[in-house]
């Protein structure tokens, strides 16, 4: 008699994210399709630029055609369908604008996970500088839920730099999203996010223990498609930040140092011992 193997279980839910390649594979499009692959979701992408980037920084950067973002974002919506959609680096005020264009065309419902990318862990500038009052103006009012760092937070409100979490976040839920996460990575500190819903006064905190790992490449990216991800099978938006950062902290703890610079988040971490 044979036995067969059980049948496996399908990725029902489709997550498309709009961002852009990072050629040394931790962050960007390739760290957004790890993730999505690792929750068990279908992943689906739609580049915006491409990225030269290894450990050590952002090298140089290509924009894509609007042309482009447009046809990849149809091809896919019009035939396969989104269940969340994540966008990351839209490098020009013009790709911004014609993904918020974009936006406007999915069905009602599916939430949207904007991570408002400025610029690498190294410091080099993704976005063009004067497309920060696009972004706040034509994208955040189509976000489920934005997830700025700190530096992104201060940015996008033009508030000072030192001003406390909780206040950045009352700014940009002014801005038109359902939600608004700000990370707290970038100070010391146990690395605490703030959720602020729009109808909220105070924000609720999700914290971890800080992994002592320089390998944080591709954290938000990583975080921010999780997020997608859950939105995407049903979950809330509180709970599926506590599973995008559970699932985020686990990769930042197994974080692998490749390159002289600043490695990447282990996206297999939960698998590993099953390989
Ligand atoms: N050293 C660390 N240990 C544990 N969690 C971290 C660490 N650094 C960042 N995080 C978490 O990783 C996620 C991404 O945050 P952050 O690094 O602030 O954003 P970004 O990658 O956009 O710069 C957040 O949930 C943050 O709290
Ligand atoms: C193409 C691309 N998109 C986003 C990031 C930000 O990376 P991080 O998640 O580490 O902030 C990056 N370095 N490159």
């Amino acid at each position: 008699m044979t036995t067969s193997a059980p049948e496996p279980v399908l990725p029902t839910a489709r997550v498309l994210t709009v961002a852009g390649s990072d050629s040394g594979g931790g962050a960007g499009i390739q760290a957004d399709l790890k993730t999505m692959l690792a929750l068990g979701v279908h992943g689906m992408s739609v580049l915006t630029a491409v990225t030269a980037q290894n450990s050590l920084g952002v090298q140089d950067y290509w924009p894509l055609p609007v042309e482009a973002v447009s046809g990849q974002f149809r091809s896919v919506v019009d035939d396969i369908g989104v269940d969340a959609v994540k966008t990351g680096m839209l490098p020009t005020a013009e790709v911004i604008e014609t993904v918020a264009g974009l936006l406007q065309t999915l069905p009602p419902g599916v939430p949207v996970v904007v991570d408002p990318v400025c610029a690498s862990k190294h410091g080099d500038p993704l976005l063009a500088a004067d497309a920060v009052a696009a972004l706040r103006e034509l994208l955040l009012p189509h976000a489920t839920v934005v997830t700025p760092n700190l530096p992104e937070a201060v940015l996008l409100s033009g508030l000072p730099e030192y001003t406390p979490p909780a206040e950045l976040a009352r700014a940009l839920a002014g801005a038109g999203p359902g939600w608004v996460l700000v990370k707290g990575g970038h100070r010391s500190g146990p690395p605490t996010d703030l959720l602020l819903g729009a109808d909220a006064d105070e924000p609720l905190p999700f914290t971890a223990e800080r992994a002592d790992n320089r390998h944080t490449h591709g954290t938000g990216c990583t975080l921010a498609s999780a997020l997608a991800s859950r939105l995407a099978l049903g979950d809330d938006v509180p709970t599926a930040v506590a599973r995008a950062k559970d699932y985020t902290t686990g990769g930042i703890v197994a974080g692998f140092a490749l390159g002289a610079g600043i490695g990447p988040v282990d996206h297999l971490w939960r698998l590993r011992p099953h390989l």
